[in-house]
């Protein structure tokens, strides 16, 4: 049984998302921190991590693309999860009962329109959804509703006081799964890569063209700070094709454009749908 690290507690999206990769059961390892997932893998202490890095309503979670290159981690996989948000409580608290609601900061910004609508309530971080549903059951917190999954209402014992509270009912993150050591099968049709670039006109145009040329489609690209290095960046881009040679071809090409190219792994790429 693979031993799974998420960020979080069980119930949260990140257990949600390592069970749809698995696709059979898993053990999982709960880490406080996305940190926390990065030195589990670092010290064999699980043998994957599932970690968000893009949700389509509060963005990209650009500081997880930095602890991937720190800890020199391998993408193996990615999965998209569609995310519906729940506000919960206690059995019997009603909604104008509330004076705190808890979650995690990025299920705060997909829930704030219908966080706007509300009045004396506080608004306070935590470590993650699930964790805010088991809080509020273990310290028996009658003034407090969580926001998290359908799944943490069950496990915790919670009633949902008002249901789908995402801004927009597309709601997805992208979770990549991450190990110590790579991975490379030649059926693979999607990669991962981190580059820096030189502060000289056109570098990123010349490195994409690359790319273009080759036929191989960008999926997505970031920009990441350099840490210790002002106004310098690390780009994270994901790449598909139709000809893995292509895209070999072309990464080795592109290797001339950039003052340091890193291939983060080649992977299946994960279908998704909006219906
Ligand atoms: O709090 C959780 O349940 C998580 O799994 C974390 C997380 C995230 O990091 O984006 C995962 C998916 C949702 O976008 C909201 C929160």
């Amino acid at each position: 049984m693979p031993l799974i690290a998420i960020q979080g507690v069980k119930g949260a999206f990140h257990e949600m998302a390592a069970k749809k990769f698995a696709s059979k059961p898993i053990e999982l390892l709960e880490c406080m921190t996305f940190r926390e997932e990065c030195k589990a893998l670092e010290n064999d202490k699980a043998d994957m991590a599932v970690m968000a890095v893009e949700n389509s309503i509060a963005g990209s979670l650009s500081q997880n693309y930095g602890l991937i290159n720190e800890y020199r981690l391998h993408v193996i996989g990615e999965v998209y999860l569609k995310i519906e948000m729940q506000l919960m409580a206690l059995p019997g608290v009603k909604l104008e009962d509330i004076r705190h609601i808890i979650s995690h900061p990025v299920a705060i910004n997909q829930c704030s329109k219908f966080l706007d609508t509300l009045s004396n309530v506080n608004i306070s971080e935590a470590k993650d959804t699930a964790e805010s549903a088991k809080v509020i059951r273990e310290k028996k917190l009658y003034d407090t509703a969580a926001i998290a999954g359908e799944g943490a209402a069950s496990l915790y014992d919670l009633n949902i006081l008002k249901k789908n509270i995402e801004t927009d009912k597309q709601n997805f993150t992208r979770f990549l799964i991450l190990t110590k050591e790579s991975n490379n099968s030649p059926n693979d049709d999607k990669a991962s890569i981190s580059f820096e670039l030189k502060h000289e006109p056109g570098t990123l145009a010349d490195l994409l063209s690359v790319f273009k040329v080759h036929e191989i489609n960008l999926t997505n690209i970031q920009s990441v700070p350099v840490i210790g290095k002002p106004y310098e960046y690390r780009f994270h881009a994901d790449l598909t094709w139709n000809n893995k040679k292509q895209f070999e071809k072309a990464l080795k090409i592109a290797e001339q454009f950039a003052s340091s190219i890193i291939l983060l792994g080649t992977y299946k790429k994960s279908s998704f749908n909006f219906e």
